[in-house]
């Protein structure tokens, strides 16, 4: 797809968005999550560009929705289905579900509909939803005991952009990588050149190593698989919850992601656990035998009665000798008992049971007191425990990404499978709360007829609408007492029309709905216009009398922008202009009598009638008749007067003329 195709996808646009791993997989899709990742690119952007995309794709890139009224009871559309959206991925994937006149995105999106409509809403799957996000790829993170190497200055560029966890050093000959292995755990080095060259150290000639990023910085796969962890546990929940075909095995995943950590280390390794603790407790470990060693020491020189010869104590006395060995002369025994304590607490505290013979060194020699610890013993015992700890865990971390490398796909698959998920469950339950059903959306259909129609967005709770039958194909008005549904009637048509063109279920028992490119509709003007606004409106219906695209026009009360005698006759005229073109046309009006006798053509009437009034209240038939001009609410009240009267000659004969005149 040629990405600036997309009406409103410029140039930059087109490059932010090739950044991305699989644009055109992402717009296909609607995947608005994916298409936010680009550089530069909001949330409600994508939502934007997935939506031209999409009428784009099915050659629709004109604007079916082509007022601010018929826009308003989309978007009204749109936050009904978000409100029944658990993730934010699944409310903002709402805004793709655009109407549109093509036939092949319609039945695109009823293809959607037919597998949701067929889904069990269940607690369970809708509770794992709130975990599931879209996969992240977390910024990279320095890795310090491993770097790059390599000769050539382009290679140094390739390396420096594909794996920017490591440092990458140039270097000229085998002194410069024998130099690098002094300072890095592993040097892995870049250039054939390099292969057989004789250096100390871990130096690994890996001229492939740019094409296998994961082998050489595991880390990026771990860290990839510990941001997301949550997200894909919620979404392997949701795959148990719902039945769903998992794209890998669930428990491979969770043991996978059971050994990590949140930053992306391995866990629930005993022998790793051991090393590091180890490190981590040696000083304090020392510290404590050495203690142990010189408690036993105390209390057994404090039990001891020694006895000393003269040379000895003269020897003491005059040549300052050391205690020590009178130490070692009475007391070996104990001394060799202390060391014993000493090394076994050592070893047991650590559990140093691989690394004995260097722990054993750390205590022992002569006899002393108080007894003290071999410094460079210890020093030697850390250097090797923590090699073990490093060698350990890198290994760990080798293995470990090699069982997750095999689920990178798959885990992309099963949050954006939960994901989509969440949008079907979302259709489903508009479907059910709102008692929907498929209509039929064709070209052979004339006009809009609904039978049993609920429209969600009136001003009263569901429960209480009244069903709505109404069929109207060709240029009609109108009429109908004050407050008796008129305006509901047209947002009723507008939103079935918008339902039916976004390939959505709608609420009503059944639905026809002609295919249409665009729908007008005209919401009713505040109050009369100035000059200006006026000629602004008159110039809009020239432009729709004059279209030929195949349109549905509502229009309410368009009188209202101007005084009555004038607007019936300018209503008139746009009725017969619009008359024998490729439009469905209501208008909404308190003066359909008067239009109709203006027009020069046939003008079918409809009209909401009350069917009388009960303690002050109307009683409405919600249902327009057909070829009806309805009573008008004063004329009911003059009726009712006039019934009620009672003096033939006084307020009888007042109401009796006043209803004459209707
Ligand atoms: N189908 C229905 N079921 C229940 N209540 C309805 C229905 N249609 C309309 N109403 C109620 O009647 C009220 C008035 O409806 P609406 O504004 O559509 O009448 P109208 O004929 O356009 O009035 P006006 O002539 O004053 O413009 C609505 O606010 C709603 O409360």
């Amino acid at each position: 797809m040629e990405l600036t195709a997309i009406p409103g996808v410029g140039e930059k646009t087109a490059a932010a968005l090739d950044e991305l791993a699989d644009p055109e997989r992402a717009l296909r899709e609607g995947d608005v999550a994916a298409l936010a990742e680009a550089p530069g690119i909001s949330a409600g952007r994508a939502a934007a560009i997935a939506r031209a995309a999409v009428r784009h794709e099915h050659g629709a890139d004109g604007e079916f929705l082509a007022t601010d009224r018929a826009r308003d009871v989309h978007e009204s559309v749109l936050a009904l289905l978000e409100e029944r959206t658990v993730t934010d991925y699944a409310a903002r994937r709402m805004a793709t579900f655009v109407p549109t006149g093509a036939q092949s995105r319609i039945e695109e999106v009823r293809a959607l509909v037919a597998r949701a409509t067929g889904r069990d809403v269940d607690p369970a799957t809708l509770d794992a939803l709130t975990n599931v996000e879209p996969l992240v790829d977390p910024p990279p993170t320095r890795v310090r005991d491993r770097c790059l190497a390599t000769a050539d200055a382009e290679r140094y560029a390739e390396a420096t952009d594909a794996v920017p966890e490591l440092s990458v050093e140039v270097v000229d000959d085998a002194r410069d990588l024998a130099e690098l292995a002094r300072s890095y755990a592993t040097v892995i080095a870049l250039d054939e050149t390099f292969a057989g060259v004789d250096v100390t150290g871990d130096v690994r000639v890996r001229p492939d190593a740019l094409d296998h990023p994961s082998e050489v910085v595991p880390e990026r796969l771990l860290s990839f698989f510990a941001a997301n962890r949550d997200s894909l546990l919620a979404a392997a929940r949701v795959h148990d919850a719902a039945g769903m075909d998992p794209p890998c095995d669930l428990d491979a995943l969770r043991d996978a992601l059971s050994r990590l950590d949140d930053d992306g280390t391995p866990v629930g390794d005993d022998e790793l656990d051991r090393l590091t603790t180890a490190v981590d407790d040696l000083d304090a470990a020392v510290g404590t035998a050495e203690s142990v060693a010189n408690d036993h020491l105390r209390t057994a020189i404090r039990e001891r009665d020694v006895t000393i010869e003269g040379t000895d104590f003269l020897s003491l006395v005059e040549q300052g000798a050391r205690v020590d060995a009178l130490l070692s002369r009475e007391l070996a025994d104990e001394f060799d008992r202390a060391v014993e304590k000493a090394r076994n607490h050592l070893l047991d505290s650590l559990d140093l049971a691989d690394e004995a013979d260097l722990a054993e060194r750390v205590f022992g020699g002569d006899p002393t007191f108080p007894l003290e610890h071999d410094e460079e013993a210890v020093s030697r015992l850390r250097t090797e425990l923590t090699a073990a700890r490093d060698r350990r865990a890198a290994r760990l971390k080798a293995d470990l990404a090699d069982d997750l490398g095999a689920l990178r796909d798959p885990a992309e698959r099963l949050v954006r499978a939960a994901l989509e998920r969440d949008v079907e469950l979302a259709v489903a339950r508009f479907a059910d709360d709102f008692d929907c059903t498929l209509p039929t959306v064709s070209d052979d259909v004339s006009g809009v007829a609904v039978e049993g129609g609920r429209s969600p967005l009136l001003d009263v709770s569901f429960d209480e609408v009244d069903p709505v039958d109404y069929a109207v194909s060709g240029v009609t008005l109108l009429s109908g007492v004050n407050s008796g549904g008129k305006t509901s009637t047209l947002d009723l048509l507008a939103l079935v029309t918008i339902l039916a063109h976004m390939g959505l279920p709608v609420p009503a028992d059944s639905a026809r709905v002609e295919r249409v490119s665009e729908l007008h509709y005209y919401a009713k003007s505040q109050g009369t216009l100035d000059a200006g606004a006026f000629e602004a409106t008159l110039r809009d219906f020239a432009d729709l009398a004059t279209g030929t695209d195949s349109r549905l026009v509502l229009v309410d009360e368009l009188e209202s922008i101007t005084e009555p005698g004038a607007s019936a006759k300018i209503i008139a005229g746009i009725l017969e202009a619009l008359d024998g073109g490729d439009v469905t046309a209501v208008f909404v009006s308190h003066l359909a009598g008067e239009i109709r006798d203006a027009a020069g053509i046939d003008v079918a009437v409809d009209g909401i009638e009350a069917v009388g009034l009960v303690d002050g209240e109307l009683q409405v038939n919600r249902s327009p008749v057909t070829d009806h001009l309805a009573r008008s609410t004063p004329e009911l009240i003059v009726e009712k007067l006039a019934t009620g009267a009672d003096d033939p000659d006084g307020d009888a004969a007042f109401y009796g003329r006043l209803l004459e005149k209707f």
